[in-house]
């Protein structure tokens, strides 16, 4: 379903038999390697048609498309394990792609190789609603997963605005408007099926176990969360699961200032209510979604709220966060308790890429993710939006305010090589200032090749030097997705 985002799914263009291997010819994929693909995942799942290869050769990013030389098609665990295998004999790059929805250029293959789609491999293999778990291959997306769920009363939040694969969250610890509430990836996957480079096959918290919690050795589920296709392909994930609360309003209100509106935010989380959403958006990114989305909201600091619970303390909450917010000088709150009102607001949130992207035609997103301890979420946004002005560029500020996280988008003309160094000069000086205020280069969209020179500051040289050491140690040949994460 990628309707939702307007991102087209990446389908396998048909090859004959006879024409896939004359096409091989024009990737640097020597033939008999080819042969030895087609063997494992039957002819229908190869593909090296430049369509294909162009497709998988880019995710959602800015990043320039660069194709790998091959696209398989994994079935199973099985043809996992072996192309691995077969990858790795032959030090032939492996990227693991799960639906492209990317935004640091996770999926481009720089070194050209092996672009191993999991996309057909959708089966949910069981759900526990008694224990709040389900298991699901690599390929299941959130929505089919929520989808399905629906009867049971359970869900799944983890909500990046794209339709991703679950496992592609897992590879990116990714999380979105619910993490207040629910938290990341990083707290909702309880166990993963992963694929060595070697062909081995092993489960991050040992097989079939699915407790909430554990004291058994090494962490080696958070290990491979956030790993981005370095260490090795996950090939199923058992995740958290959590009811879906029995009555939800959503409210907006505008505010004169970030700091009143963070502030507002704080004293929220202090009171202890239960918020599920705090979502904050400077007067560009309102502006923005009053446009494209026919809003019409103040255009000013702006809160969006969701309120979850039982309907007679929700209420109550509701007011609480209403009072709190009109000391801090708020104004305009607006309550959208009808489902199509909420539906409507969030669908603006979610959109908002393309809102802003409205506000500059023909243009290219390239979005920042930065985050820092909440305390100092106005320092660091009020110096980013200087550096905007200075540069004369559009940049609209979204926040997961509630988690000290936030966006710029800058809607880029991707022909405008001055333009494109002005924004990467203000995305790199934002990293900086939150990296100076305790803070991380990136919340949620991660390393990918955007941001390798960055971690390099954020962890230090003997950081970085452990985490190379562990890349070896699971992936000694350096064949899973070559030249990401880890500077040159
Ligand atoms: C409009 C819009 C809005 C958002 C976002 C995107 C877009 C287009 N995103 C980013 C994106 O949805 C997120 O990074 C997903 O987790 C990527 O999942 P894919 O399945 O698309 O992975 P994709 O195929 O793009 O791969 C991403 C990385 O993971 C690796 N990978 C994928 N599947 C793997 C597997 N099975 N095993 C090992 N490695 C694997 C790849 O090699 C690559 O390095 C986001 N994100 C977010 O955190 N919060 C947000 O709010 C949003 N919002
Ligand atoms: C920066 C975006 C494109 C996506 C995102 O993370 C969001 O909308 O919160
Ligand atoms: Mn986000």
């Amino acid at each position: 379903m990628h309707g939702q985002t307007g991102i087209e799914p990446r389908t396998l263009q048909t090859q004959t038999d006879d024409c896939w291997l004359a096409a091989a010819t024009k990737s640097k994929i020597p033939d008999r390697f080819a042969q030895a693909v087609v063997d494992i995942v039957g002819s229908e799942n190869v593909s090296t048609t430049d369509a294909v290869r162009e497709q998988h050769g880019h995710d959602e990013s800015y990043h320039t498309t660069s194709p790998p030389d091959i696209v398989a098609f994994a079935e199973s665990t099985e043809h996992v394990s072996q192309v691995a295998k077969l990858c790795n004999d032959h030090e032939v790059p492996l990227i693991p792609f799960g639906s492209g929805t990317g935004l640091e250029g996770g999926i481009n293959a720089l070194k050209g190789g092996l672009c191993l789609d999991l996309s057909k491999m959708k089966k949910i293999l069981s759900v526990h609603p008694e224990d709040f778990d389900c298991t699901v291959e690599a390929g299941v997306t959130r929505v089919t997963l929520n989808n399905y769920l629906r009867d049971t009363g359970l869900t799944f939040p983890i909500d990046p605005g794209a339709d991703a694969s679950v496992c592609g969250m897992c590879a990116t610890s990714a999380s979105g408007t619910n993490a207040v509430r629910y938290g990341t990836m990083r707290e909702n996957v309880l166990n993963m099926e992963v694929v060595l480079p070697d062909g081995r096959v092993i489960h991050t918290a040992g097989k079939g176990r699915r407790t909430k919690k554990t004291s058994a050795g090494y962490n080696l589920t958070n290990l491979f969360v956030g790993s981005e296709g370095t260490l090795g392909i996950i090939t199923q994930a058992t995740l958290r699961l959590h009811g879906i609360p029995e009555a939800t309003i959503s409210a907006v209100c505008s505010f004169n200032t970030i700091q009143e509106a963070v502030d507002s935010t704080v004293q929220i989380l202090q009171m202890g209510i239960p918020i599920a959403r705090i979502e904050f958006l400077d007067e560009v990114s309102v502006d923005a979604c009053n446009r494209y989305s026919k809003l019409d909201m103040k255009v000013a600091p702006s809160l969006f709220f969701e309120f979850t619970g039982s309907p007679d303390t929700l209420d109550k909450q509701a007011e609480v966060v209403k009072d709190i917010a009109s000391m801090n000088g708020a104004s305009e709150f607006k309550w959208a308790s009808k489902p199509e009102e909420r539906n409507q607001l969030w669908k603006a949130r979610h959109d908002i890429l393309y809102a802003c992207m409205a506000l500059n035609p023909g243009s290219k997103p390239y979005s920042t993710d930065v985050c820092v301890p909440i305390s100092n979420l106005p320092e660091v946004i009020t110096r980013s939006k200087e550096a905007i002005q200075k540069a004369g560029v559009i940049g609209p500020i979204v926040g997961h305010v509630g988690d000290g996280n936030f966006h710029v988008f800058f809607p880029t003309d991707r022909s405008n090589p001055e333009e494109v160094k002005k924004i990467s000069d203000v995305s790199v000086y934002m990293a900086q200032i939150a990296m100076e205020l305790d803070g991380t280069c990136t919340g949620e969209h991660g390393i990918g090749m955007g941001k390798r020179g960055l971690l390099q500051q954020e962890i230090g040289d003997e950081g970085m030097e452990v985490m190379k050491q562990l890349k070896s140690t699971f992936d000694p040949k350096g064949i899973m997705n070559p030249g990401k994460v880890f500077p040159e």
